[in-house]
């Protein structure tokens, strides 16, 4: 098998709080979950709030320190590029792997910079990660918000200035900025109305088609997720119950808390919802 994008490996992630006594045991938030994602596609994280998808995504994203298991991204393993140093001093995520590895988070008025402009926060990765003269960098702003379909003359604009939908198109476009070969998009379209949502989804399907960039997406919503997703990976307290096709998870989950949370997902109509169970019925041996 070629060695994927993204492999993760027994993964154990726990949290310690501050001051409990030793013999306490720590909260575990990610429990032995191995995943793989490949190049170019999108590999969907789902679960109830708490199951531990976000700590996952910022384990990927050297934002938290996993307490065992394997990070493993194009062949380099990535795990202890953000070990806690000799007095709390934190080691530096190399910038090839800041360049590589970007983000989209929920909500992009927090993640934005409000007293910067558009062409500001989409250049500094730019300013960060490449050698770009001014003038190229002003012409790559130009195409990034072309590309996430935001009109560059507006971009002396502040992020306060644009609708939720479009503030969220900003943030694709400083993800973008660096040709990154993998987005972790942690609950990108959740905040957003159900029409703005497809059209953010549309373009992140876009940007797929025409980058190859891959997607670690965590979302709650099973029927957009599906229609993103090449494979669903479904977390439960911490563990990974249940990953394979979209399709697959979709139509013929094998695990009981997937069909639950199937049956749970909003905006299912009840008919549909008795027609699913029917279907998922298990066929009597004999
Ligand atoms: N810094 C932290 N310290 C202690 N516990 C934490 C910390 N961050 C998260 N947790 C706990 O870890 C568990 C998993 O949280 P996490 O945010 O990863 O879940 P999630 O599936 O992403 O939830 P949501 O969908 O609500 O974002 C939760 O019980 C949470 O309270």
């Amino acid at each position: 098998m070629t060695s994927a994008l993204l492999e993760i490996e027994d993964l154990r992630i726990e949290y310690r709080k501050p001051g409990l006594l030793r013999r306490k045991e720590p909260f575990v938030a990610v429990d032995g979950v191995s995943l793989r994602l490949e190049r170019g596609q999108t590999l969907g994280l789902v679960g109830e709030s708490g199951s531990g998808k976000t700590t996952l995504a910022r384990s990927v994203l050297c934002l938290v320190d996993p307490t065992a298991g394997r990070i493993e991204f194009d062949g380099t393993d990535v795990t202890g590029f953000r070990r806690a140093g000799i007095g709390g001093t934190t080691r530096r995520v190399p910038h090839w792997y800041r360049r590589r590895v970007q983000a989209i988070f929920q909500d992009p008025t927090a993640s934005l910079n409000p007293s910067w402009s558009v062409r500001d926060i989409v250049a500094e990765p730019l300013r960060v990660h490449t050698d770009l003269r001014d003038d190229a960098v002003t012409r790559k702003v130009a195409t990034l918000l072309d590309q996430v379909g935001l009109d560059p003359s507006l971009d002396h604009q502040r992020p306060a200035a644009f609708s939720g939908g479009q503030r969220q198109r900003i943030g694709i476009a400083r993800a973008l900025a660096t040709e990154p070969d993998l987005i972790v998009c942690d609950e990108p379209v959740s905040a957003l109305d159900v029409s703005t949502q497809s059209t953010i989804v549309n373009l992140l399907n876009q940007v797929q088609r025409d980058t190859g960039v891959a997607y670690l997406f965590i979302g709650h919503d099973l029927g957009l997720m599906r229609h993103m997703s090449d494979r669903l990976a479904v977390m439960y307290h911490g563990r990974l119950v249940e990953e394979g096709p979209a399709e697959d998870v979709y139509h013929r989950p094998a695990d009981d808390y997937t069909r639950r949370l199937l049956d749970a997902a909003p905006g299912f109509d009840p008919a549909e919802q008795r027609r699913k169970r029917e279907l998922r019925r298990p066929v009597a041996a004999g």
